[in-house]
């Protein structure tokens, strides 16, 4: 059965044939009588046709440039023709997580836009069998054909089309396969990539619900906050800091703000980047939408400004003094140059005010450790706290690790919680069955006797702690009282 816009396009090549024809003969009139014809014919055509038809070829002048726009379209034409098309076309397209589907060629599918309705066609042209070519593929062309009611026109151009390529695009995000990029290749300033892909999402993630229901919120709102940034006239930037001790799930909850925002990573190493310069390099190549790391911002660099201290300094003056064994290790050297208003540079976004959406993110043990122009708000607009296993965050981990919303020692791991502090990276490990034999209930029970060791072993610390304490405090009195008599004996 012959498509809706290839019955138009007949009908319009058909009159287009005739005008061709009537070009030619129309030179032979008397000039006079040409701009009226012209005129006349066209009226003429309107009446018998009044359909307008847009090409979007897949390749512009440049044969070797995919065309943007197309590839917008077909992001947004592979919703409709999954429901619409009738022959589908399965492709897995670069970048992608899934398999794309599309519409087949010489397909057609309807869309309706403010009531307004249109179709889109996908055409394919065979290649010229006359022409010899070195790139085969680019002499099969392709194009979309949108074909619309000629008094839509003003929507259609004004309004619709832009809406296809902003919906095309944000298709084309959500399919995309989201990457972790590191800096630390030693190959200078320069990021490379490997596929992201961590299962950890706010639901697995154990803490405290009404916090967590908090930044998801918070996340949210920014994601959609593009407007209200530009009102507010700052870059459309959050800064995060997650702070806890070890094993409390801040790396986990960076992977779990990624696969929510569906953002890329990119996982900075401080130490590794030489100086300013190339941090400000590193900085510009990274993309909207992601998230910028810094893991253990305490470790990373001494952000008092006066990082190197002078010995170090004398030995890397030395090693630059010797370049040929520099450059017979072919590497960068190892000490950065970073320093803190480098830093806050960065994160002022000056550099960054290029692309929108990014998320940064600085994890650290010791939150007290930081500059405080590092984290103040603004920079650090949330500060996180992660800590250890609370009751609500054990049941999480409970649900996920053995499927159980309840059980009788619950209670008890309550109990034992509220008494003892172990990270929910611990109760984590203590729930993981240890064979295939283990049940969810001795998964249950290891997990109350590592709790009841840990308390004890909280007491026993606590008492050695104290006498530690009490022995020094007697030391103290007695070296106060020796010193006391021996004045005495002086006097
Ligand atoms: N809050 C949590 N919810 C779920 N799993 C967690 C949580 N915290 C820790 N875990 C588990 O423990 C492991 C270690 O956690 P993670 O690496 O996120 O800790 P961290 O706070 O980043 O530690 P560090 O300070 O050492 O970097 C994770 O792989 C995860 O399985
Ligand atoms: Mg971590």
């Amino acid at each position: 059965m012959m498509m809706k816009g290839e019955m138009f396009a007949q009908l319009g090549s058909l009159i287009a044939s005739v005008m061709f024809f009537y070009t030619i003969f129309q030179r032979y009139l008397p000039y006079d009588l040409q701009g009226y014809v012209e005129k006349y014919s066209h009226r003429l055509l309107g009446l018998v046709y009044p359909y307008i038809q847009i090409t979007f070829d897949e390749y512009a002048d440049d044969f070797r440039k995919r065309s943007e726009v197309y590839t917008s379209i077909q992001s947004y034409l592979s919703t409709k023709s999954s429901t619409k098309a009738k022959r589908l076309k399965a492709h897995d397209v670069k970048g992608s997580s899934s398999l794309v589907l599309g519409m087949a060629d010489n397909e057609e599918v309807s869309d309706e836009y403010q009531g307004i309705k249109l179709w889109w066609a996908s055409m394919k042209e065979p290649p010229k069998k006359s022409s010899m070519s070195f790139f085969p593929e680019y002499d099969e062309k392709r194009h979309f054909r949108l074909t619309f009611h000629r008094r839509h026109r003003d929507v259609i151009l004004g309004h619709y089309l832009d809406h296809v390529r902003k919906q095309g695009k944000e298709i084309a995000v959500r399919n995309r396969q989201r990457k972790l990029y590191i800096n630390n290749t030693g190959k200078g300033a320069k990021w490379s990539h490997v596929v992201f892909e961590h299962p950890a999402t706010f639901e697995t993630l154990a803490m405290d619900p009404k916090k967590k229901e908090a930044i998801v919120n918070d996340l949210v709102k920014f994601s959609v906050g593009k407007e209200y940034y530009a009102k507010i006239g700052k870059a459309w930037k959050r800064g995060y800091l997650l702070f806890g001790p070890p094993g409390t799930g801040k790396s986990t909850m960076i992977a779990a703000m990624s696969n929510l925002m569906n953002y890329d990573v990119y996982d900075l190493e401080l130490t590794a980047v030489k100086d300013n310069t190339d941090l400000r390099k590193l900085l510009i190549d990274i993309t909207g939408k992601s998230i910028i790391v810094i893991e253990d911002i305490d470790c990373s660099l001494d952000l008092t400004g006066q990082r190197m201290k002078k010995k170090e300094k004398e030995e890397e003056d030395k090693e630059e003094k010797d370049p040929i064994r520099r450059m017979s290790e072919g590497e960068e050297p190892t000490t950065s140059k970073v320093t803190l208003s480098g830093l806050l540079n960065f994160i002022d976004g000056i550099w960054s005010a290029c692309g929108g959406e990014r998320l940064i993110v600085f994890t650290t043990n010791y939150v007290d450790k930081l500059d405080p122009a590092l984290i103040r708000r603004g920079r650090m607009d949330k500060h996180i706290e992660l800590s250890y296993c609370c009751y609500e965050a054990f049941k999480v981990l409970a649900r996920n690790y053995l499927d159980l919303e309840s059980h009788k020692l619950f209670g008890s791991v309550e109990r034992l919680l509220g008494e003892t502090n172990m990270t929910p990276a611990d109760v984590a490990e203590n729930l993981m069955p240890k064979s295939v034999f283990e049940d969810a209930g001795s998964c249950l029970k290891n997990l109350v006797e590592a709790l009841e060791a840990a308390k004890e072993e909280a007491r026993i610390k606590a008492e050695e702690e104290a006498k530690l304490k009490e022995e020094k405090e007697k030391d103290k009195t007695a070296n106060e009282e020796s010193i006391k008599s021996g004045n005495d004996k002086v006097n």
